[in-house]
C-alpha cells in the first residue's frame, strides 16, 4: 500500500471493442462484401476512485459501460488507454504472486447465478473449489469451510450436497456470494447481481451484503441500472452515460441535490413515493449507439437544456462541492456554468 492511495483508482480509462459480428457478417467480410466492424466506445476517459471500506453504486442505462468498467477494475479486461490502480499500483504491471493476489482479492458476483453456477456440481464443490485450488484450505477442511461460508450467507449448511437447481433464485445468489467470499476478497463487484430477483428477495440480498460489508470490512462496487436499488447500500453513487462519468456524489446528495440533467431524469423515473419534488421530466429518447457517440456532451441530444457549447465541447468532471462532481456545462439546468461558480477539479493522486 502506498501512503494515502485510494484502494481503487481508475485514471483516464478508455476501452474500445470491435463491435460483435454474427456469422453472416464475418463471411461477408471474408469475401470482401462487408467492411470491418466499427469500434464500440465502451469507456471514454473514465476516472474515479474507491476508498477502502466504501460502497460505491455505479448507475446508468443499459449499454453505458457499467459492466465493462467493472471488468476493467477487476483486471479481467485490458484497457485501451489509461490506468487502473489497486492500492497505488498499476494492476497491468503486477506480475506473478502479486497479480494472483490481486485477482483473488477482487471478486465479481454476476447477475444470473444459474448461468455462472455449474449445474452438474454440488454446492460443496462450487464453493469449495477455489479455496482448495489456491491452497487456502486443506483437503480435509473443505467441508467445514464450505459449511461456515454457507452459514455466513444465510444458507443451511445441511444443503451442501445439493445441486444449484434445488435452490431458489435468491438462494442461488447467496451461493454465488459464498463462492466469491471463499477466497477471502476485500473488494466485491456486484454486477446487476440482484436485478433478476423479486423485489422482496432483492431487499434480502442487499441486507445480506450490508451485513457482510460490516462483518468482513468489504469494499463494494455495486452496479445497477436502477438508482433506487443502489440507494440503500451505497455511500456514494457514480452516474454513467454512454461511456462517461457524468456525476458522482455521496448518496444523499445524489437524491437531494443532483445537478446533472441526466441524473435528475433518472430520479424522475423512481416511483413518486420515493422522490422529493424534483423538477425535471424523465429522460426522453434512446441512448445513442456507442459506435458513433455524439460530439461534445454525449447527453446533449436528449438534454432539455442543451446549448450550442454542449454540442461541441466535452464537459469536464468538475467538483461542485466536496465529494460532488458534475460533468455539465450548466449548473443543474439553471444556465449558470459550473466553471463560473468557482469550482475546481479534484486532485487525483499519482499511480506508481
Ligand atoms: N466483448 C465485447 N465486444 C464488443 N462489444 C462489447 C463487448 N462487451 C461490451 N460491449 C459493448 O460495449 C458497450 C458497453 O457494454 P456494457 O456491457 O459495459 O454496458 P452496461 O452498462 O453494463 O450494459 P447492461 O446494463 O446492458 O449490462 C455496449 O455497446 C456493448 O455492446
Amino acid at each position: 500500500m502506498t501512503g494515502t492511495a485510494p484502494m481503487i483508482q481508475v485514471a483516464g480509462v478508455t476501452k474500445h471493442f470491435r463491435r460483435k459480428t454474427d456469422l453472416a457478417e464475418r463471411l461477408a467480410m471474408r469475401v470482401g462484401l462487408a467492411e470491418e466492424p466499427p469500434t464500440v466506445h465502451a469507456l471514454d476517459d473514465v476516472s474515479l476512485q474507491i476508498a477502502e471500506g466504501e460502497v460505491v453504486g455505479l448507475v446508468g442505462e443499459s449499454g453505458c459501460g457499467k459492466s465493462t468498467l467493472g471488468r476493467v477494475v477487476a483486471g479481467m479486461l485490458p484497457v485501451t488507454s489509461g490506468q487502473v490502480a489497486r492500492d497505488g499500483k498499476d494492476i497491468a504491471k503486477l506480475k506473478g504472486a502479486e497479480a494472483r493476489a490481486m485477482r483473488l482479492a477482487t471478486q465479481i458476483i454476476f447477475q444470473d447465478p444459474m448461468s455462472s453456477l455449474n449445474p452438474r456440481k454440488k454446492v460443496i464443490d462450487i464453493i469449495g473449489e477455489a479455496p482448495r485450488l489456491h491452497g487456502l484450505v486443506k483437503r480435509g477442511e473443505v467441508r467445514a469451510e464450505v459449511e461456515r461460508l454457507m452459514g455466513l450467507v444465510g444458507l443451511d449448511p445441511a444443503m451442501a450436497n445439493r445441486y444449484p437447481h434445488q435452490f431458489s433464485g435468491g438462494q442461488r445468489q447467496r451461493i454465488g456470494i459464498a463462492r466469491a467470499l471463499a477466497v477471502n476478497p476485500d473488494f466485491l463487484i456486484c454486477d446487476e447481481s440482484i436485478a433478476a430477483l423479486d423485489v422482496s428477495i432483492q431487499a434480502q440480498v442487499i441486507n445480506l451484503l450490508v451485513r457482510l460489508r460490516e462483518e468482513l470490512s468489504l469494499t463494494l462496487l455495486f452496479i445497477s441500472h436502477d438508482l433506487s436499488v443502489v440507494r440503500y447500500i451505497s455511500d456514494r453513487v457514480v452516474i454513467m452515460y454512454l461511456g462517461r462519468v457524468v456525476e458522482t456524489a455521496p448518496t444523499d446528495r445524489i437524491f437531494d441535490a443532483a445537478r446533472h440533467p441526466y441524473t435528475q431524469a433518472l430520479l424522475e423515473e423512481i416511483p413518486r413515493i420515493d422522490r422529493r419534488g424534483h423538477r425535471f421530466s424523465s429522460v426522453k429518447g434512446e441512448i445513442p449507439s456507442p459506435v458513433n457517440p455524439p460530439q461534445g456532451c454525449h447527453f446533449h441530444p436528449r438534454c432539455p437544456f442543451a446549448m450550442d457549447r454542449c454540442r461541441i465541447e466535452r464537459p469536464v468532471l468538475t467538483q461542485a462541492s466536496p465529494g460532488h462532481s458534475v460533468a455539465c456545462h450548466l449548473d443543474g439546468g439553471t444556465g449558470r456554468p459550473l466553471s463560473e461558480a468557482g469550482v475546481t477539479t479534484g486532485d487525483i493522486p499519482a499511480i506508481d
